[in-house]
């Protein structure tokens, strides 16, 4: 700064010297003098940050220690590109942890997993990341324990085990609908992209756990609803955003109109869920109890009539609630996709998980027992391991190291660093998972399987767990159970290359899985 001072004055006092009808010869010296300086200043930077920088001694790119653009050039330039360069270049350095920012290291040792993410964990969000995805103050986004202990602590019952398990025959009947279609479609001989069909589920899920309502996406479910398109929209800037943070706030400067137009029927949801909240903000003010289950709305709107310290701003709770969907909506039917891709896939699976279905029969075909369905071991394999292959979050999942610092091997890790162990560490490690490339559900079975629960990482750990996890139990088994033990399917048009995928925070896949609906096994039994 102090050199571009320099520079300033100088250009002030140029100017004070030049005679009129000179000026031109002036100019062009000064921007000569400042463009020197903003040089000087960057090399400057650039040497203070590579050789005198408390992380110097570790290594990595020397472009990724000065500076944001080798991040730019991999995930913005090739659309989430970078944290799948994270293996490579631990293999370049030959070291477990890595600089791949200015201020920032990436861990490739999976015993330091729950170190990192685990209950009590002193490792908190970073918000230099996090403050970046916009909507401040949304629970993804809050970086302050406290504050998201707060919050979290007001929903958690809504999102618990009990509460999703009651949701159990909405579910069945979600299944069925959605089955009812695919039966049709099969008659026809018509594709289905049944990754939709999983997300138009998800979203309706979501919405039903979180409002006692849904929004009906399961009635056309593999239409490209405007809800995705709009989702679809918001990922594909998700690394320019990270980059550039002000496109949030010309995007919520934009008018109605034009936000219509770029993300169709997106005010349409707000304006849904707005009128939700009324509903619960007029029970709340009027002391009415609802009759039905507490929604999400009535469990915030009454915690925060009974306390001042409590302030929640209603257009940012419309937007986070939309985050729910969005976030259980895309997840949840990403991994439901990479199951059915290596259930149609690879015959001995198919035929072993169909085997246990037709045991099942009594209580999957009738009536839906999502309890016992639950309890199917080679089902419960076949999640894990789809859970586990797709990586749903790829990124870095960053934290700040505490202040005393973090021991990785011989390397110090001073506090204020920016640490990331991303789940493909875990769930792609040799070391835990042999053959990690391959879908293996039986590694979740035998002596071995109850010692592999504690690499069961795909929801995270910790305080910052996902807080979707039980609902998307919920929705893999009820899916998989009830589609696979009714119909044989085969994948249309779909290959390895549909599911290989990409790091929008949460990762996406380059291609849709489609299927067709070959026979129904209940009609020919
Ligand atoms: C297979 C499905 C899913 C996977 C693999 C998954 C994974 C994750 C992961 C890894 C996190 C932690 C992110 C971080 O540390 O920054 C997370 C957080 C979150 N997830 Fe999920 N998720 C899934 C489904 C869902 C569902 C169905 C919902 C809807 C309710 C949901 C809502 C959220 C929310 C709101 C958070 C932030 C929680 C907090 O910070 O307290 N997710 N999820």
């Amino acid at each position: 700064m102090r050199i571009v001072k320099a520079a300033y004055d100088h250009i002030s006092e140029l100017k004070r010297s030049i005679p009129d009808g000179h000026g031109h010869f002036g100019i062009g010296s000064s921007i000569l003098f400042l463009s020197c300086a903003c040089l000087v200043y960057i090399v400057v930077k650039a040497i203070s940050r590579l050789y005198f920088h408390p992380l110097s001694e570790i290594p990595g790119p020397p472009l990724a220690a000065v500076s944001r653009w080798y991040d730019f050039y991999y995930n913005v330039i090739h659309d989430g590109a970078y944290s799948s360069q994270w293996p490579r270049l631990h293999k370049k350095y030959n070291s477990p942890v890595i600089r791949i920012g200015v201020n920032h290291v990436h861990v490739a040792d999976e015993s330091l997993y729950h170190e990192i993410y685990c209950s009590g964990t002193q490792y908190n969000k970073d918000p230099s990341f996090y403050k970046r995805l916009g909507l401040d103050g949304a629970i993804l986004t809050i970086t302050d324990p406290e504050q998201h202990r707060a919050y979290r602590n007001i929903i958690n019952s809504l999102f618990s085990t009990r509460t999703t398990n009651e949701m159990g025959p909405i579910m069945a009947q979600e299944v069925q609908k959605v089955a009812e279609y695919m039966a049709k479609k099969g008659k026809e001989n018509e594709p289905i992209i049944i990754q939709r069909v999983y997300r138009s589920v998800s979203a309706d899920m979501v919405c039903e756990l979180m409002f006692g309502k849904s929004l009906n996406l399961a009635e056309t479910p593999d239409a490209y609803h405007d809800l995705m398109q709009s989702v679809d929209r918001f990922s594909a800037i998700t690394w320019p955003k990270m980059h550039f943070p002000v496109i949030n706030s010309v995007i919520a400067a934009f008018p109605g109109v034009l936000i219509d137009t770029i993300l169709p029927g997106w005010l349409g949801y707000r304006k849904k869920l707005g009128g939700w909240y009324g509903e619960s903000s007029d029970r709340c003010s009027m002391g009415k109890e609802s009759d039905k289950r507490p929604t999400f709305y009535d469990l915030i709107v009454n915690a925060q009539s009974k306390t001042d310290d409590l302030k929640f701003d209603r257009d940012l709770l419309v937007d986070d609630s939309l985050n729910y969907i969005i976030a259980g909506m895309d997840t949840t039917s990403y991994t439901l996709a990479y199951a059915t891709y290596y259930i149609l896939t690879l015959n001995d699976v198919k035929a072993k998980l169909c085997a246990e279905l037709d045991e099942a029969a009594p209580f999957i075909r009738t009536s839906m027992d999502l309890r016992k369905i639950q309890q199917l071991p080679y089902l419960t394999a076949v999640i894990k391991e789809a859970l586990r292959l797709s990586v749903a979050a790829p990124g870095g999942l960053p934290r700040l190291v505490p202040t005393q610092g973090m021991e990785i091997g011989d390397t110090f890790v001073p506090g204020g660093t920016t640490v990331s162990l991303s789940h493909q560490v875990v769930q792609m490690s040799e070391n835990i998972f042999p053959n990690p490339d391959k879908f293996i559900p039986e590694r979740w079975l035998g002596k071995d399987g109850p010692t592999l629960e504690k690499w069961n990482i795909a929801f995270s750990k910790g305080p910052r767990q996902c807080i979707g996890m039980n609902l998307a139990y919920l929705e893999m088994y009820a899916s998989i159970a009830y589609l696979f033990s009714r119909f044989e399917m085969a994948l249309f048009e779909t290959d390895e290359s549909s599911i290989e995928s990409f790091d929008r925070f949460a990762a996406r896949t380059k291609d849709q899985v489609k299927v067709k609906v070959v026979g129904d096994r209940w009609e020919e039994n």
